[in-house]
C-alpha cells in the first residue's frame, strides 16, 4: 500500500437493480433502481463514518458496496489500493487475497440474531470464525480470546452467556454477542447497518459508547447506517468522525458535526434536523421544509437536482442542472451537492419554480 493510500476508497461507485417483474411481467417490462449514484467516499484507519437518511435511499446498498459484499454496476471499491472485485475474480494475482479483505471489511446487522445459529451455543458460534481465520490457535487460547472480550463487554461471567443458545439472551446481550464476534476478526472496518436501531432506547447510547470505547483498543473503522440523525450526531461527536447524508442513492451532503448539524448547507439536510425534535432549535419557525411529502420513484428520478420536486428553495436551474460537490469551506473533502452553497452560481438569479408552491404537511 502506498504511504498516501487510504484503507477503503469507493471511486464514481454506482449499483443499479433490474426488475424484470417475474414470471407474470407478460409485457417484458423492466424497472432499473439506481440504489447508489456515483458515489466517492474514502475512509482511512480508525476513522467514523454515519450515513443518514430515509429509508430507501441506498445506505445499505452503498454499506455492502463497501465491504465487498455487493457487486458495484460500475465504479471500483478498492482495499488498501487493491480493486476488491479484481482480488475477487483472481485472488491468485491480487496483492491483497480477497479472504484477507472479506476478513478486514466485517458487517453487524440490525438483526444480529440472524448472524448467530440459532441451534448453536454462542461459544461454538464464535470459536468457528477464529478457527478459520486463525488455524493455528489451539482450543484454548480461542476460549481465552473470547473470553476476555465479554468481560470487556460486560457479559461476565463469560461461560455463563457463552453456554447459551442465541434465543436465551436479551436483545443487547445478542448485540454484544455479534460485535464481540466480529471484533475478534480484528477487521479495519465494521459495518454497522442499523445495528443499534432495534434495542431499546436506554441500551442505544450505551452500545454507542461500548463500540466507540472498543475502536481505540482495536484501531477500526466503522461505517454506522443509521436513519436517525441525532444518533448520528452522537457517534460523529464522540468519535470525531463525519457524517454523510444519502438521498436517492447520492450523498448529497457530507461533513464534520459542526457542518451536518450545526450549519447545514443541503435543504435536505435541514429537513432532516427540522423532523429530529431534539435538534432543531428554532421552535418559532413552523414552516415545513420540504415543498412535497413524497418521494420521487427511485426507478424514474428527477432531472436536474434529484430533490428539487420536494426542495422549498429549488429554481428553475435546479430542474435542469445536477449539482456538483461545492466546498462550502472547512475540509476540503466536505461538500454539499446545493447551488445554494456556492455563493456565486447562476442560482441566485435564475427564477424560483412557480408551478408548484410549498405544500403543508397537515
Ligand atoms: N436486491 C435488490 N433488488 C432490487 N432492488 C433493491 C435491492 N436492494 C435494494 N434495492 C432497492 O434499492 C434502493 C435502496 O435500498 P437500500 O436498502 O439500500 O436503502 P436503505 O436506505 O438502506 O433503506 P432502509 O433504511 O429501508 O434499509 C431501494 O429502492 C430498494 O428497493
Amino acid at each position: 500500500m502506498a504511504p498516501s493510500e487510504p484503507m477503503l476508497s469507493m471511486d464514481n461507485v454506482s449499483v443499479e437493480f433490474t426488475d424484470d417483474g417475474g414470471l407474470l411481467n407478460v409485457f417484458g417490462d423492466s424497472e432499473t433502481v439506481r440504489a447508489v449514484n456515483d458515489v466517492s467516499l474514502e475512509l482511512g484507519e480508525q476513522e467514523t463514518l454515519t450515513l443518514i437518511g430515509e429509508s430507501g435511499c441506498g445506505k445499505s446498498t452503498l454499506g455492502k458496496t463497501a465491504i465487498g459484499a455487493q457487486k458495484p454496476t460500475s465504479g471500483t471499491v478498492s482495499y488498501r489500493g487493491q480493486d476488491i472485485w479484481e482480488a475477487r475474480n483472481d485472488s491468485a494475482n491480487a496483492e491483497i487475497p480477497f479472504d484477507e479483505i472479506r476478513h478486514s471489511l466485517q458487517i453487524i446487522h440490525q438483526d444480529p440474531g440472524s448472524a448467530l445459529n440459532p441451534n448453536q451455543r454462542i461459544l461454538t458460534s464464535l470459536m468457528l470464525p477464529l478457527k478459520k481465520w486463525y488455524p493455528d490457535l489451539g482450543r484454548e487460547e480461542r476460549e481465552e480470546r473470547i473470553h476476555t472480550l465479554f468481560e470487556r463487554v460486560g457479559m461476565s461471567p463469560p461461560s455463563d452467556y457463552l453456554n447459551r443458545y442465541p434465543h436465551q439472551l436479551s436483545g443487547g446481550e445478542t448485540q454484544r454477542a455479534v460485535l464481540v464476534r466480529a471484533l475478534l476478526l480484528n477487521p479495519d472496518l465494521i459495518l454497522a447497518d442499523e445495528a443499534i436501531s432495534a434495542l431499546d432506547v436506554s441500551l442505544r447510547v450505551e452500545m454507542m459508547d461500548l463500540m466507540l470505547e472498543l475502536q481505540d483498543l482495536f484501531q477500526t473503522s466503522y461505517l454506522f447506517i443509521s436513519h436517525d440523525l441525532s444518533n448520528a450526531r452522537y457517534i460523529a461527536e464522540k468519535s470525531g468522525g463525519r457524517i454523510a447524508v444519502m438521498y436517492l442513492g447520492e450523498i448529497v451532503e457530507i461533513g464534520t458535526v459542526d457542518e451536518i448539524v450545526e450549519n447545514p448547507q443541503h435543504p435536505y439536510t435541514k429537513a432532516l434536523q427540522w423532523a429530529t425534535a431534539n435538534l432543531y432549535e428554532d421552535e418559532d419557525d413552523e414552516e415545513f421544509p420540504l415543498r412535497k411529502i413524497d418521494v420521487p420513484d427511485p426507478t424514474n428520478l428527477p432531472s436536474g437536482c434529484s430533490f428539487h420536486p420536494r426542495c422549498p428553495n429549488a429554481r428553475e436551474v435546479c430542474k435542469r442542472q445536477h449539482p456538483g460537490r461545492i466546498h462550502a469551506g472547512g475540509d476540503e473533502e466536505n461538500y454539499a451537492r446545493c447551488f445554494r452553497a456556492d455563493e456565486h452560481h447562476e442560482y441566485w438569479n435564475s427564477p424560483e419554480i412557480a408551478d408548484e408552491p410549498p405544500v403543508d404537511p397537515q
